[in-house]
């Protein structure tokens, strides 16, 4: 395979798609998922509970597996391919992304909601001190007009990332709005830009590919669709249509076919697809993450799942506020109560 690439993908399954399996992952699941990716010449790939280090809590869901004995087992089995590790501020510790590095990890991609860049500057100097590529991960950028976005990625180039992303964790970027983010930040920013989906509107593969139109050159995708909500852009299919488009990613697309269909698909506890509460996640511009927990949420208090997405949206709650679900799931099903007497 070539090492010359126009496009860096980095693949999250082992990341995002840890939200898809209530942060079930095992040593075995992730090394064979890492050394088979590394062997398709996969660049980069991401390995930590799914809201990033430090996440495994009751608030976002405990990890079956520490994900330090994950990203260690990762790093020791591949030889080309970048760990990467997720860290948002507030969650994951400065001392966490220490020992993340120590263990084997090269890149650090720090996390934060669209117009809170300024909580990243401590972490993004230490992932450099330590020598890691280092991302500023914008998420929710669908909740902040492109002026705000630009004006939080130059913090983030500020404070010395390599590389920004528009990330669309609700899935509900449309593509001419991520045509406008991506040409804004390409305009303003002398660092690489980077674009991350979620397939909830079935938009992914389109808004990924208008990104790399505007000249995004890292791009994030999730095997067999492997990510929260939807999940991402399906990697194995993104890698064999920028093939058609003569874009070179120095993906091998048989190799990635075969690690979807034998490896990923058995992980899946169903296969991944857009269900009426994905689509609401999309449509309302809602965390991905938040899927199974509001799925639980509706269980347990009786109601439709999709009305505690759609208030969920309509309050504007973001990533962190994952206690907000209940409050809200409790509130619906006391109003129904009212109504009913
Ligand atoms: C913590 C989130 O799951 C990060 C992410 O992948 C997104 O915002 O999307
Ligand atoms: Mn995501």
């Amino acid at each position: 395979m070539t090492n010359e690439r126009d496009v860096l993908i980095t693949e999250v399954a082992l990341r995002d798609g840890s939200h898809a399996i209530r942060h079930q992952f095992t040593v075995k699941q992730v090394t064979d998922v890492a050394k088979a990716l590394d062997e398709a010449n996969v660049p980069f790939i991401e390995v930590s509970h799914g809201d990033g280090l430090g996440g495994s809590s009751l608030q976002y869901g405990f990890s079956l597996t520490n994900e330090l004995e994950l990203i260690e087992a990762a790093a020791s089995v591949v030889k080309q391919a970048k760990i990467a590790v997720l860290l948002l501020p507030g969650i994951g510790t400065m001392p966490d992304l220490k020992q993340a590095a120590k263990l084997g990890a090269k890149m650090a991609r720090i996390a934060t909601h669209v117009t809170e860049a300024d909580v990243s500057p401590q972490h993004i100097a230490l992932a450099k001190d330590l020598g890691l590529e280092t991302v500023g991960f914008l998420m929710m950028s669908h909740m902040a007009p492109t002026e705000k976005l630009v004006e939080q990625a130059k913090l983030m180039e500020s404070y010395g990332a390599d590389t920004v992303y528009v990330v669309d964790s609700a899935g509900a970027l449309l593509p001419y709005q991520v045509k406008e983010r991506i040409r804004a930040l390409k305009d303003s920013l002398k660092i690489n830009v980077g674009f991350h989906a979620h397939n909830n509107l079935s938009l992914a593969m389109a808004n990924t590919l208008v990104a790399i139109e505007e000249g995004a050159t890292r791009i994030d995708g999730s095997i067999r669709c492997l990510g929260a909500g939807a999940g991402n852009t399906q990697t194995e299919v993104l890698v064999a249509v920028l093939d058609k488009l003569g874009i070179k990613t120095g993906i091998d697309i048989y190799k990635m076919m075969d690690i979807a269909e034998e490896l990923v698909a058995p992980i899946l506890e169903k296969p991944q697809e857009i269900t009426k509460d994905s689509l609401v996640l999309g449509y309302a511009g809602v965390y991905s993450s938040f899927l199974l927990h509001a799925q639980k949420a509706a269980q347990r208090f009786g109601i439709d799942s999709r009305d505690i997405l759609l208030e969920l949206g309509n309050r504007k709650v973001v990533g962190g506020q994952e206690d907000m679900i209940m409050d809200v799931a409790a509130e619906i099903s006391n109003r129904g109560l009212v109504h009913e007497h």
